[in-house]
């Protein structure tokens, strides 16, 4: 039984594979773009928008049964464009846990993107720096995730399941795609990019910081970065079969240490975006033209 609306099949459910081919309808019926590949701006990342050609822009606000956005520096928009020749959809603006969505309206638009026609999906997030050789500015790709909230049993696949997106029981070990990585490491040299990393996205829950204490654990259990997004995203990306890439600003430092003068602040994370903008611009620009140009997309 789904402890969000009661239901006990997928049936008539707000993910069911019916409701949201009726929102996506909405969307083509009013847009010719059939978009290839999906990208999800994280915090402060929007300037992806700035690529698009031939784009149409939908206010979340505005899209039947659609959520809407409430964290600052969020602008809730879906926009259809093309960079370059690819055709794309850009969303702007995440659901996230701790707003109070359950995990499945937060991870809404990756169904929509799928039934949309999307088969890869490119994921942005602001992240801080847990990895002591990480720098403030530094873009870390990313390897592979650990989920917290799934440890405890919050999953976004939580809930009657819909064969019809995908089975029960879905394999994660594959959830970064391997051939995109390294088509981005790839584009990462060939711009001579510096201060890029790979490692490993944690996920909690947020919306408050880190503790020191739960700063060293996740360092100890493996991981090189920390937000509050993403990982919802690519369970679902994943269990509908789309292909997964993601990268992360690295907005801040985690501090480590009781007596670091490091603090986590949202404004601040805003800002880091706005000055590494035109890097991460032209890495998502080559690296979908080399996504399609290689046919990985
Ligand atoms: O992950 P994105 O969407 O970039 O947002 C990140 O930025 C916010 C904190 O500043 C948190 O929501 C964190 O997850
Ligand atoms: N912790 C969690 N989420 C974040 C951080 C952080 O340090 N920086 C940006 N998003």
């Amino acid at each position: 039984m789904c402890d969000n609306c009661g239901r006990n099949s997928a049936e008539n459910h707000p993910f069911s594979y019916e409701n949201v081919e009726k929102l996506t309808k909405y969307l083509k019926e009013r847009v010719s773009i059939v978009p290839q590949i999906g990208i999800i701006c994280g915090t402060g990342l929007g300037v992806v928008t700035k690529l698009l050609t031939d784009s149409t822009i939908f206010d979340y606000k505005d899209i039947p049964d659609f959520p809407v956005s409430t964290v600052p520096g969020h602008h809730g928009r879906l926009l259809f464009g093309r960079i370059g020749s690819t055709p794309v959809v850009v969303v702007q603006g995440r659901f996230y846990f701790y707003e109070g969505n359950p995990l499945w309206k937060c991870t809404l638009p990756v169904r929509v993107m799928k039934l949309l026609g999307v088969s890869t999906l490119i994921l942005s997030n602001a992240a801080g720096g847990i990895n002591s050789s990480y720098s403030v500015g530094d873009i870390m790709l990313v390897r592979d995730h650990i989920n917290f909230p799934t440890f405890g049993g919050n999953n976004p696949l939580r809930g009657p399941n819909d064969d019809k997106f995908g089975p029960r029981f879905g394999a994660m070990n594959d959830a970064y795609d391997r051939r995109i990585l390294v088509e981005a490491k790839g584009v990462v040299k060939s711009l001579g990019m510096s201060g890029v990393q790979e490692g490993v996205y944690a996920c909690i829950g947020g919306p408050s910081f880190e503790t020191v204490a739960e700063l060293r654990a996740l360092r100890d259990l493996g991981a090189d970065a920390v937000g509050m997004s993403t990982v919802h995203e690519v369970v679902v990306a994943r269990h509908c079969g789309l292909k997964c890439f993601a990268f992360c600003l690295i907005t801040n430092k985690c501090p480590m240490e009781y007596d670091s003068k490091e603090k986590q602040d949202h404004e601040e994370h805003l800002m880091v975006g706005k000055q590494r903008e035109d890097d991460l611009k032209n890495f998502v620009e080559k690296l979908v033209l080399r996504l399609t140009e290689g046919n990985l997309a």
